[in-house]
């Protein structure tokens, strides 16, 4: 049995995803005790053969529109919603994944997942975009000089359910309310969502190495 990553590829940097994956998958197969493949995903079948599914950056606000005309939302909505199914949103795919937005709210009809409030554009315009080397490494072993790329970036402003979600990295930079930016997170053990978009880290493959370890083989076992 393989276990299936599909990338969802309606708009946005999904290539991007799909290559990381590729190269976890052949450098470090040794590494992991399942067989595992990487798909684009584009419609109901392709995504009914995936066991895992990351959400890219992008629009949030386009991604919506076209699964909504396409006839792909519901199939989406029911796919996060399943606890065996392994979850990551970057970027645009946090906002989609999203309860509650802050800002710009009725453009996006989100997949309701995340309990979490975001503020779309966090950072700024384009022209704000930024990329800083971070430390991860009190969720990533070893992992604290990772780049991160923060491109028109939300935040995740207030956690509405804090049983279920976790803060793993919170900036020290403060919001108007003196509050610290969380910038990745995770809803049980099965939901990533990262502001920023360790798939433009050209030559690292860590956070997706560790996101395959962690949630996409762990979840799998779980429920084997
Ligand atoms: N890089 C990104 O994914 C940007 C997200 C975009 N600002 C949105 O609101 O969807």
């Amino acid at each position: 049995m393989t276990i299936v990553i599909g990338v969802l590829a309606l708009q946005g940097a999904f290539i991007e995803h799909v290559r990381h994956v590729e190269r976890c998958i052949v450098e470090n197969k040794d590494q992991y005790n399942e067989k595992l493949s990487v798909i684009t995903v584009r419609d109901k079948d392709q995504l009914a053969g995936c066991n895992a599914l990351v959400i890219p950056g992008g629009e949030s606000t386009s991604m919506s529109l076209i699964a909504q005309r396409t006839g792909f939302y519901s199939d989406l909505y029911n796919f996060v919603h399943d606890p065996k199914k392994t979850i990551w949103g970057t970027c645009a795919g946090l906002i989609f994944l999203s309860q509650q937005l802050s800002n710009e709210a009725k453009l996006v009809k989100t997949l309701d997942l995340l309990k979490v409030k975001v503020k779309r554009n966090a950072f700024g315009r384009q022209a704000q975009s930024f990329t800083q080397t971070y430390d991860f490494s009190s969720f990533i072993p070893n992992c604290n000089d990772f780049p991160a790329t923060f491109i028109r970036a939300p935040v995740i402003e207030k956690i509405l359910d804090p049983e279920e979600v976790q803060v793993l990295c919170k900036l020290e930079e403060k919001d108007n309310s003196g509050q610290g930016l969380i910038v990745a997170a995770k809803q049980n053990d099965n939901i990533l969502v990262t502001s920023f978009h360790p798939e433009l880290a050209e030559t690292d493959i860590r956070f997706h190495d560790w996101f395959i370890k962690e949630f996409v083989l762990k979840n799998f076992s779980r429920y084997k």
